[in-house]
């Protein structure tokens, strides 16, 4: 798969396969032997791993890899709903629903294709669709593996028949920690949260790190770009 030094071949480093269900999903690899794995199945990236082969996303052993279930793992896409702030079914339907590959995407910024492997998915609302959330979009999607293995995702969203529409989205990863006992993060500090444990009671977060001691299920509000994740 695209090893030659001189020349990164972005194309070599895709290759497409099928899950354990029939699905297709997409592999990408960089040159270091990094790789992501990515599910037509939700648009869902279900595995990340570094250089060294160490996995980096976490998936439940209780997780349902069949359609119309989304998986519990990875990276789910909540759209157009996040959580339970709607009226739609918890996290939206995208990840419910099966993506396309799109060869010839609408461009992006040069530097966002230059020495990395990716792959552009499609999402277009259904009839189906049409009736929960009366709204024609086009979800796109692009995945990409640098070749510093680092990994982004980028989301763009098309109103195809201008009329206005509002919605909610996130990424709603699923990081594989070691002893969550001894995780940190930093970057939400003094912010304020709904907690979902407490009705989604507003609070304001204090200076220190966040550690964990028992269950935490929280929306912080006006996050950071940067959230830093300490794990060893
Ligand atoms: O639907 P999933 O992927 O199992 O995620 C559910 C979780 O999603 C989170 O966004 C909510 O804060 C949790 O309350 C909820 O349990």
């Amino acid at each position: 798969m695209g090893h030659s030094a001189a020349v990164w071949d972005c194309k070599a480093a895709f290759e497409v396969t099928k899950d354990w269900n029939g699905i297709d999903q997409i592999v990408l690899r960089n040159p270091q032997g990094a790789s992501a794995r990515v599910s037509l199945h939700g648009g869902q990236v279900t595995s990340w791993r570094n250089k060294q082969g160490e996995e980096l996303l976490f998936t439940s052993n209780k997780a349902v890899f069949k359609l119309p279930k989304a998986t519990r793992g990875g990276i789910p896409i909540c759209f157009p709903q996040f959580g339970n702030c709607g009226s739609l079914e918890l996290q939206g339907f995208a990840r419910n629903k099966m993506w396309i590959v799109e060869d010839n995407p609408p461009p992006l910024p040069p530097n966002d294709s230059q020495r990395k492997s990716f792959v552009d998915l499609l999402l277009k609302s259904s009839e189906e669709d049409l009736k929960c959330w009366p709204h024609c979009f086009e979800f796109r999607l692009r995945v990409s593996l640098a070749t510093d293995g680092n990994l982004t995702l980028i989301s763009r969203i098309r109103n195809i028949n201008g009329k206005p529409f509002s919605f909610s989205f996130a990424y709603h990863t699923y990081l594989l920690v070691s002893d969550i006992s001894e995780v940190r993060i930093e970057g939400l500090e003094t912010l304020d949260y709904l907690d979902n444990l407490s009705q989604r009671e507003r609070f304001t977060e204090q200076g220190d790190a966040i550690t964990f001691e028992s269950e935490v299920d929280r929306v912080y509000l006006s996050s950071p770009n940067v959230v830093a994740v300490l794990d060893h």
